[in-house]
């Protein structure tokens, strides 16, 4: 296929810029074909094309096919994070510290980073996550982050009052953490930034970034954060090209600090500026429902093969969220859609899951024989993908070391290092894990019977090098879970009739039909006290909004809105008034 006049203004522009794309804008075909004319054009530095996501990264590799060469140092195809850690904070904290930093994914990874206060009764522990951090390493509580969970309305007016408080704690783990080598992703940001502000380190840094990168390509550029945008600039300054292409409007990661606001700024100093505005993705009413709710200047237009699609966007009503997936299957076979093609949208997971009839095992806590039980149900359906399947295999492994850890301080350490600290190889876990789940099946079991199996089993297990838990540790460890989350289980192996997730988990896909939910009670923001719809009729320029827009332009031939019978006439009259094309069934 050839690209369009913009795609290819995109791969020959020859100084740093930022390409505007709406939804569908072909700018991964865009960005790779540059990336790869580049490689083939620069003799010895390296071009980096960095993405957010690892699905990105693998989708741009997939892309580069037989172009091998361009995959190989100097060059470089990595997320944000990686070209974080390894051209930035890795030099530097080696210089610091005489070692190499051991990097995390998230707080979550590490065990200490949930913590309480003194007396603070009947609440949840808080998490680190919650927390933003100075490049100093001081902590900034985001009451918006907290969920509603934590507590009831005295334990959140609690923690408002307490919050110095809880920022002290937080910040001392944070230094602990740094000192033990324990670095996270948001950790490696902060220090990014730390450093990039004293003068010595920039000098360093410059010199190695000068000679090793001609210019860096940024997909997805609006989710950059101030700490992304601060390197780019950096790099700027050291003569390096910065490449920019993205959709300020699908700008959904605010809780990591990027804003659409900081971003166009830094986009507007870059010297080119291009917009791509064909979607080749959507139908003319996908189109049209994307302009009622971007907020940028772009002028889509739909010239893909759906661009002769006449199928209005439709608006079902419902009143319990199991309703939804007849209706939208209704709809879908009017266009000959069948459950596969479609997919279930929603901003938080709970809404999409019960709409397709999964059980969700939130709520079931950190009980360890839940989480074996939840993991053989999942690995032995076909249907679960890599995602839930590496995550379910993770809390049994978490639930392993536990009991390899009994009695020693492993607060301050990432999953890695308690591995090696107990001695246990992280693949033997991996598979023990996988072998302890299967071997047991939960189905037509009491929660104590399967809990006594569980018990059973890691008694019996053959734990090779690996020195064995105490039986007397076992009964303390694997308690049968409560029987409100028992009851859970017997749903755990229903395979959904239709595929559903969170809009941020959809990012950069597209489907035949997307079915976006607005439930009953809608997201009020902490510090607006707006929904997205207040946010939509008052013209406010939001992340919740923009979710919308994300999961709506993932669209190609049918857009289901299911809203809840309570806000029904209020996305009418929208859609109405942005002159969007649709039906109410
Ligand atoms: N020049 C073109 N001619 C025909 N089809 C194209 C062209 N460019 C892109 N497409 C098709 O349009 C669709 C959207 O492209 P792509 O996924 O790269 O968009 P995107 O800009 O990354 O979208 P988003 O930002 O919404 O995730 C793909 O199916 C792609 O094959």
């Amino acid at each position: 296929m050839k690209l369009t006049d913009d795609q290819q203004a995109l791969v020959d522009a020859e100084d740093s810029l930022f390409a505007a794309a709406c939804p569908g804008a072909g700018k991964t075909r865009a960005m790779v074909a540059r990336f790869l004319k580049r490689t083939a054009e620069e003799p010895r530095r390296g071009i980096a094309l960095i993405s957010f996501t690892n699905a990105a990264v693998d989708e741009v590799r997939r892309r580069c096919g037989n172009q091998g060469e361009a995959l190989r140092t100097p060059h470089f195809v990595g997320t944000f994070d990686t070209f974080i850690h390894r051209f930035i904070v890795t030099p530097l904290y080696l210089k610091a510290y005489r070692r190499k930093p051991n990097y995390v994914q998230s707080w979550h990874d590490v065990a200490c980073t949930s913590f309480r206060l003194r007396d603070m009764g009947r609440t949840k522990n808080l998490v680190l996550k919650w927390f933003d951090f100075d490049p100093d390493g001081r902590a900034h509580l985001n009451l918006n982050r907290v969920p509603q969970d934590f507590g009831d309305a005295g334990a959140h007016r609690m923690l408002a009052q307490r919050k110095q408080e809880t920022e002290v704690s937080a910040s001392h783990i944070f230094g602990r953490l740094l000192r033990a080598g324990t670095i996270t992703c948001e950790a490696a940001r902060v220090l990014a930034t730390f450093w990039l502000g004293s003068a010595e380190e920039r000098t360093i840094l410059e010199g190695l970034l000068r000679a090793r990168f001609a210019e860096v390509i940024v997909d997805e550029a609006q989710d950059c954060g101030r700490e992304e945008l601060g390197i780019l600039e950096f790099l700027r300054d050291c003569g390096v090209r910065v490449v920019m292409v993205g959709d300020v409007d699908q700008s959904i990661y605010e809780f990591r600090n990027a804003t659409p606001a900081v971003v166009q700024e830094f986009a507007a100093s870059l010297p080119v500026q291009l917009a791509l505005e064909d979607n080749w993705r959507s139908s003319p009413a996908i189109v049209a429902f994307n302009s009622g709710l971007r907020s940028g200047q772009l002028l889509e237009s739909a010239r893909g093969e759906h661009s002769v699609v006449q199928t209005p966007v439709h608006l079902i009503e419902f009143s319990a969220l199991d309703q939804i997936v007849p209706a939208a299957l209704d709809v879908a076979e009017q266009y000959k859609l069948v459950a596969d093609e479609l997919v279930v949208l929603s901003h938080a997971e709970a809404h999409g899951m019960k709409a397709a009839g999964v059980v969700s095992l939130e709520g079931a806590g950190s009980n360890r024989v839940l989480a074996i039980a939840n993991a053989g149900c999942k690995l032995r359906s076909r249907e679960t993908d890599p995602k839930a399947r590496k995550k379910a295999v993770d809390q049994v492994q978490r639930a392993i070391l536990a009991a390899l850890t009994v009695g020693r301080e492993t607060q301050h350490h990432s999953f890695a290092a308690v591995c090696e600290e107990v001695g246990v190889e992280p693949r033997w876990l991996e598979s023990f894990a996988v072998r302890l789940a299967l071997s047991l099946d939960a189905e037509g079991k009491t929660r104590s019977d399967f809990a006594a199996s569980v018990r059973d089993s890691l008694k019996t297990a053959d734990w090779g090098t690996v020195l064995a838990p105490a039986s007397s540790d076992l009964g303390n460890l694997f308690k049968a879970p409560s029987e409100g989350a028992w009851a859970g289980v017997a749903s755990f192996g229903n395979n959904p009739s239709i595929r559903y997730s969170t809009v941020h988990g959809v990012k950069g896909m597209e489907f035949p039909g997307v079915v976006l939910v607005l439930p009953d009670r809608l997201r009020v923001d902490k510090v607006t006290e707006r929904t997205v719809l207040d946010d939509w009729e008052g013209d406010h320029n939001t992340e919740a909004r923009r979710v919308l827009y994300v999961g709506g332009s993932r669209a190609q031939q049918l857009l289901v809105c299911a809203v809840h019978r309570k806000h029904t006439d209020r996305v009418a009259s929208l859609l109405d008034a942005k002159g969007v094309p649709y039906v109410k069934a």
